[in-house]
C-alpha cells in the first residue's frame, strides 16, 4: 500500500532530524515541505508570529484546533513554561497517528495532549473531562469554516477569560471570511491582523489576532 503524504514527512523526520530536539523537527519538516512535497503546516514565516504571539501570551493552558502532522504542536510545546500545556485537537485519525508520532520524537509528549475527534464535540469536555479552567490562548488551523461556529461554542462554554488569545491561520488562502466578519464585528475582541505568506510558497496569506475582553 503506498505510503501517505504524511507518512514520508514523518519518515524523512524520523531519518533526518535530532531525537527530542523540536527545532530540528520543525526545521526538517520545513526544508522537506518546502523542496520535496508542499503540506499545510503553518510553516517557517507563519510560525514566526505564532512564536511572538506564545512569547507574549506565556500561556499556562493553550488549545489547538487542527494538529496535522504535529508541527504547530511541537512549535508551541517548545516555547511553554514547565508546568505549562497544549491540548490539540485533531479530527482525521491517519492525520492523528503521524501527529502523535511527530510529538513523540521532538520530545515534547510531557506537554501535549493529543485529543481524537471533532472539534465541536471535545470543546464542551475540556473543562470536565480535562480539566481545564479557561484557555490562555487558542491556535485556529482546522477547517476554516468551523472557526466561527467554534469560537462561539468556546464563549458558550466558557472557557474563554478577559486576556485570552486567539490566533487564526489561513485568514487569506484558503481564507475564513465568515470568521473576519465575525470576530472584528463582535466587541468583546480586540483584533489584530498579520499580514505574511502562505506556507512554502509566494502566495500572500495572513493571520488574525483576536483578544477576548471579557
Ligand atoms: O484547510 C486547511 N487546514 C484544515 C484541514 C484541512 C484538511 C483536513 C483537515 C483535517 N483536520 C481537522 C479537521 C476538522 C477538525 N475539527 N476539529 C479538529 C479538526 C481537524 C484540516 C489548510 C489549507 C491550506 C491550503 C490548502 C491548499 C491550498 F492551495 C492553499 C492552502 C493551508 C493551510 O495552512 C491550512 O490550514
Ligand atoms: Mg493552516
Amino acid at each position: 500500500m503506498n505510503q501517505s503524504k504524511e507518512q514520508r514527512i514523518l519518515n524523512f523526520v524520523l531519518q533526518n532530524a535530532v531525537r527530542g530536539d523540536p527545532c530540528s523537527v520543525l526545521d526538517t519538516i520545513d526544508k522537506y515541505c518546502s523542496q520535496k512535497e508542499w503540506a499545510m503546516n503553518v510553516g517557517d514565516e507563519k510560525g514566526l508570529i505564532l512564536d511572538k504571539t506564545l512569547e507574549e501570551v506565556n500561556p499556562s493552558v493553550a488549545l489547538e484546533l487542527g494538529t496535522y502532522c504535529g508541527y504547530s504542536a511541537v512549535r508551541i510545546a517548545r516555547l511553554l513554561k514547565p508546568g505549562a500545556r497544549l491540548l490539540t485537537v485533531e479530527f482525521n485519525p491517519e492525520f492523528a497517528a503521524i501527529a502523535k508520532q511527530m510529538i513523540e520524537f521532538a520530545g515534547v509528549q510531557d506537554k501535549v495532549k493529543l485529543l481524537e475527534g471533532p472539534s465541536e464535540e471535545i470543546i464542551p469536555q475540556l473543562k470536565k473531562k480535562y480539566e481545564v479552567g479557561t484557555l490562555d490562548f487558542v491556535f485556529l488551523d482546522h477547517w476554516k469554516d468551523r472557526y466561527t461556529p467554534d469560537t462561539i461554542l468556546l464563549q458558550e462554554c466558557n472557557l474563554l477569560k478577559k486576556g485570552s488569545v486567539l490566533l487564526a491561520d489561513n485568514i487569506i488562502v484558503p481564507g475564513a471570511p465568515e470568521f473576519i466578519n465575525y470576530i472584528r464585528n463582535n466587541p468583546r475582541f480586540q483584533c489584530t491582523n498579520y499580514p505574511s505568506h502562505l506556507e512554502y510558497m509566494k502566495v500572500v496569506d495572513a493571520m488574525e489576532k483576536a483578544v477576548f475582553l471579557g
